[in-house]
């Protein structure tokens, strides 16, 4: 069963162990997880702003604590303002007395205003450029890793976590501020409350403890959540996209896919509206529990101030001071604990792109190595052996020695299965061996700059991309880094024989190749691989390897590019050739022989047909179908 199978067809429970194994570490979401990792993932979150536009970020942090301390500043001067109204003297006198203070309240509101729009502005310009950074990072970092990490399942989990911690980190910027502020205004509240009397300070704490229980025990549902439905949101997604998308419509009208498909949406629909619920459930009930808390809290504090009242221990202008600083405080504190609650939520997918980060750089095709012998007679492979991640029974290649001379046409031949892909992934950088070497001479390939072996080669390969975009694209993306001029352009396009497929589009090159967008036009399998071809010839690498070229050419065509290819090796090209038409192998130098993943013949081809090995016995095979004269069919019975 492929990933996609087992995502559409697995059903949510396949999902959990998996899942969960892999992210065991991140759900630990205790409080101390949470008190221990939460300055990591701040200072990950403020490594990305800093480098997103340092001065918004410098803007923003100065305009919230000078908020916060004005706010402090401005609660310390309403205090002054009741004391001085609550205190002794004529109403005037008291009046008077508190102007200064007044003027101190309208200044700091006046200086927190400003503060909350420089803030804003700074703020507005740093989150997008904090989240195209984050989002440029994971784009670069998972473009550079290898191959082998893109097929790995576990890495590809990754990367679909991943993918939300740039918009996290967005949001966390502005979740940051709010923390930051609060936090200062919070401080003010406390240290007037404790000025006051040292009781009122534990008392506030008693009242808040129970909103900050809920919302993380709420949010740490929801991070726990994602992480084991992540994969189901996914192939909801795969399945709504199979239903639209044009190449499965076919299959989907003919063979009635559709109310198939529609049935395991709905029922993955299903299942996850039932995890809401249950996280729903789940928050009511914490809601419900933290709120009596809170309200046995408050009857508490409010009990013990009428008790100190009675007792005589506190007069009443105090008592009227502490109510404002309760009410201020526990508003900040609640404040508090929601937007650390948020900020921390945040910071856990924040986090994930960190994991990534760090992951993919550990996973990233090395940079740098010995460089490649300007000049190579030959390739060999020695002793090379592959094995594809899992739990493949036997290795893709099995102990294979081989040479390949360079500036000749060399063919891979074999089986469905047997390793010529693989084989040719190898050569062109794409995997690294297992065990064995692939030396270029004598310089050891892995001991080489991986990028400078990718330089030397073009490829075709079976499933070449179709990229969305216009024809003139799909050819020059051989080489992004060369000019893309008319001249390279044209003689590419006529290496490749795709002269007559470029003239019969309507818009010639600058015809956009996606149906699907308006203006966009579809090729036929044959047409798009002569375009493939063109893209690897506009490459010009000394190493061309060509796998099944000619599989969607008609028979005219695929005479034609063989003899292009030819033309190739003339001129010096060294061309790997990956065909079953074994009638085209003729004109090769040197053919390998692969079967389940072991070299089992090697020599010209008119050798290898006077040997009478496995290339003779398919050689014969495709020949007699030529000659044989059709056997009778037999009657299959009709499907109903
Ligand atoms: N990306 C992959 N991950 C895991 N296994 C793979 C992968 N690609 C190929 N294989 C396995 O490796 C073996 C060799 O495959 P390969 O594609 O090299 O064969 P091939 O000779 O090119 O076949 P074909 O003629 O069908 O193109 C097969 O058993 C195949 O299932």
């Amino acid at each position: 069963m492929s990933e996609s199978e087992r995502l559409l067809f697995g059903g949510p429970l396949r999902y959990d162990t998996g899942w969960n194994q892999h992210h065991g570490a991140f759900l630990e979401l205790s409080f101390r997880a949470l008190i221990t990792r939460l300055p990591a993932l701040l200072a990950a979150g403020l490594r990305l702003a800093r480098q997103a536009d340092p001065r918004a970020a410098r803007t923003v942090l100065a305009a919230e604590v000078t908020r916060g301390v004005a706010q402090a500043v401005g609660l310390l001067a309403v205090n002054s303002v009741l004391a001085r109204l609550m205190g002794g003297g004529s109403i005037e006198d008291r009046l008077r007395g508190a102007v200064p203070a007044l003027v101190t309240v309208a200044a700091v509101m006046l200086l927190a205003t400003l503060l909350r729009a420089a803030s804003t502005y700074a703020t507005g310009r740093l989150e997008p450029k904090v989240e195209r950074v984050a989002t440029e990072l994971y784009l670069e970092r998972a473009a550079a890793v290898e191959l082998a990490a893109i097929e790995d399942h576990a890495f590809h989990k990754l990367l679909d976590t991943a993918q939300y911690g740039a918009s996290s980190a967005r949001r966390m910027i502005m979740y940051g501020t709010r923390v930051a502020n609060a936090a200062i205004s919070l401080i003010a509240a406390a240290g007037v409350l404790t000025v006051l009397h040292p009781v009122l300070l534990p008392l506030l704490v008693t009242m808040t403890l129970p909103s900050a229980w809920s919302a993380l025990t709420i949010a740490r549902r929801r991070y726990a959540s994602f992480h084991i439905w992540v994969q189901h949101a996914r192939a909801g997604h795969l399945i709504s996209g199979l239903l639209t998308e044009p190449a499965a419509a076919p299959e989907i009208r003919v063979h009635g896919v559709g109310p198939f498909l529609l049935r395991h949406f709905r029922a993955m629909s299903e299942t996850a509206e039932a995890e809401q619920a249950r996280l729903a459930r789940l928050a009511a009930r914490t809601g419900l529990v933290a709120a009596a808390w809170t309200g046995l809290a408050t009857a508490a504090t409010y009990a013990t101030l009428g008790a100190l009242l009675l007792a005589g221990a506190m007069a009443l202008s105090v008592a009227g001071t502490a109510v404002i600083a309760i009410r201020t405080g526990s508003a900040s504190l609640d404040t508090l604990v929601l937007e650390v609650n948020q900020l921390h939520e945040e910071a856990l997918f924040v986090g994930d792109l960190e994991k990534l980060y760090a992951e993919a750089a550990e996973r990233a095709i090395p940079v740098g190595g010995r460089p490649l012998p300007e000049d190579p007679r030959e390739i060999r492979f020695e002793n090379v052996t592959f094995r594809y991640p899992g739990d493949a029974a036997r290795p893709a290649l099995d102990d294979i020695t081989l040479t390949l001379p360079l500036g000749r046409i060399v063919a891979l031949v074999g089986e469905n299965g047997s390793g010529k892909t693989t084989l040719v992934k190898l050569l062109a950088g794409l995997y690294v061996p297992e065990k064995g070497r692939i030396l270029w001479d004598d310089v050891d390939a892995a001991t080489m700059d991986r990028h400078r072996i990718a330089e030397r080669i073009a490829m075709v390969a079976q499933d070449f991309k179709r990229w969305p975009f216009t024809a003139r694209v799909n050819v020059a993306v051989g080489r992004p880094s060369a000019p893309l001029s008319e001249e390279r352009l044209a003689a590419a396009v006529a290496e490749a024989g795709a002269e007559g497929v470029v003239a019969d589009l309507p818009r010639g090159l600058d015809t956009l190749l996606a149906r699907d967008f308006s203006g966009g036009h579809e090729l036929s399998g044959g047409q798009w691989q002569r375009l493939g071809i063109a893209r690897a010839a506009f490459r010009n690498g000394r190493i061309l390897i060509v796998d099944e070229p000619t599989a969607a050419l008609d028979a005219r065509a695929e005479l034609e590019v063989f003899d292009r290819i030819r033309a190739l090796a003339d001129g010096g090209q060294t061309v790997v050739l990956i065909t079953h038409r074994l009638a085209s192998v003729r004109h090769a130098d040197l053919v390998h022989v692969l079967d389940q993943g072991r070299l089992v013949e090697s020599g010209t081809p008119d050798e290898l047909l006077a040997t009478g090995g496995l290339y003779a016995e398919l050689y014969a095979l495709q020949a007699e179908q030529f000659t044989r004269p059709p056997a009778p069919a037999a009657r299959a019975p009709e499907a109903g």
